[in-house]
């Protein structure tokens, strides 16, 4: 039973009507606040989450994000039906369609901090690709997982087969999205979808000492080991994301920074003083 209670701060500044945002000690914890739909998204959720994830990334005291929904009936239930158009995408209050949840998971994956899913409950549909999109993914025991997408009309056939065929094998992947199955957190453990299960009275705990575990460690590393696993997956966007990462270190060296002093002295550059390394 946890008895740790962490002393989260609402952050300044921010009015959102779908989702709560909180930090502590150097972690930024976005919740899905929709528990009456089994926090399922509309775009102005998407869009909300993305705003926090932001502010996250420009914020320099915090180092991790975690991902979780409101109660522990559901992480997230996936785009919300009730909204969903026949435009080709989910309905914001001004009735534009999008299908924003691509986006979010594309910034997920490229925010330069680790991202934690910390699931409680339902990760279905949408939700079940959201935490699989997530670096970490902490399990509670009352967690469920599956896809819905041929059943109620939807596919994701971008990360949400790709990158789900990645991490749980092609075999496994393709009976997920064929059968639409439910999978409990144990079967899930053992796919490799979630990287733990605990009791849900520790799921809290447990992620934020996984959080702080990672805090302890090199940010630059961490950040550099992000771009590096998703690289090959997504193509020339990944290595760009990768190759940012070598930019900004050598714009830190007095090698790349000779090349700006050059320039504004309006003189050649001398780059004979530094070393070709083996
Ligand atoms: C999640 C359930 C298994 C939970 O079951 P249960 O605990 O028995 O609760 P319920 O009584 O069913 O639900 C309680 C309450 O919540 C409402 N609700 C649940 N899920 C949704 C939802 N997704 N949308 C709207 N409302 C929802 C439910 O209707 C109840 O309210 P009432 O007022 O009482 O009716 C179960 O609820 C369930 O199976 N839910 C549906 C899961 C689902 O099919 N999700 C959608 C999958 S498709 C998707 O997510 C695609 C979105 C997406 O990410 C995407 C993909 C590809 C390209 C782009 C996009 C994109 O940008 O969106």
């Amino acid at each position: 039973m946890t008895t740790e209670t962490f002393d989260w701060q609402p952050a300044p500044g921010t009015d959102y009507t779908d989702i709560l945002f909180d930090t502590f000690e150097g972690i930024a914890r976005i919740t899905i606040n929709r528990p009456h739909v089994r926090n399922a998204f509309r775009p102005e959720t998407l869009e909300e989450v993305m705003d926090a994830l932001h502010r996250a990334r420009l914020d320099p005291d915090v180092g991790a994000v975690i991902l979780c929904g409101a109660g522990s009936e559901a992480f997230c239930a996936g785009g919300d039906q009730k909204v969903r158009g026949e435009h080709g995408g989910y309905k914001n209050e001004a009735g534009v369609n999008h299908l924003n949840a691509l986006d979010l998971q594309r910034m997920i994956r490229t925010l330069p901090m680790p991202v934690v899913a910390m699931v409680a409950g339902w990760a279905i549909g949408g939700g079940n690709v959201l935490h699989l999109v997530c670096d970490l993914t902490i399990a509670a025991d009352n967690a469920r997982f599956g896809q819905t997408g041929p059943r109620v009309g939807s596919f994701d056939a971008g990360f949400g087969a790709g990158l789900m065929a990645r991490t749980v094998g092609l075999k496994k992947a393709k009976e997920i999205w064929f059968l639409c199955r439910q999978y409990d957190a144990q079967q899930a453990l053992e796919m490799g979808l979630v990287n733990t299960v605990v009791a849900l009275a520790d799921l809290e705990r447990e992620t934020v000492g996984w959080c702080r575990e990672m805090l302890a460690l090199s940010p630059t590393a961490l950040r550099v080991l992000k771009a590096g696993f998703n690289a090959d997956t997504d193509g020339l966007s990944g290595i760009q994301e990768l190759a940012g990462n070598a930019t900004a270190l050598f714009y830190m060296t007095e090698e790349g920074q000779e090349g700006r002093n050059a320039f504004n002295e309006k003189r050649s550059p001398d780059f004979g003083r530094y070393p070709r390394r083996p």
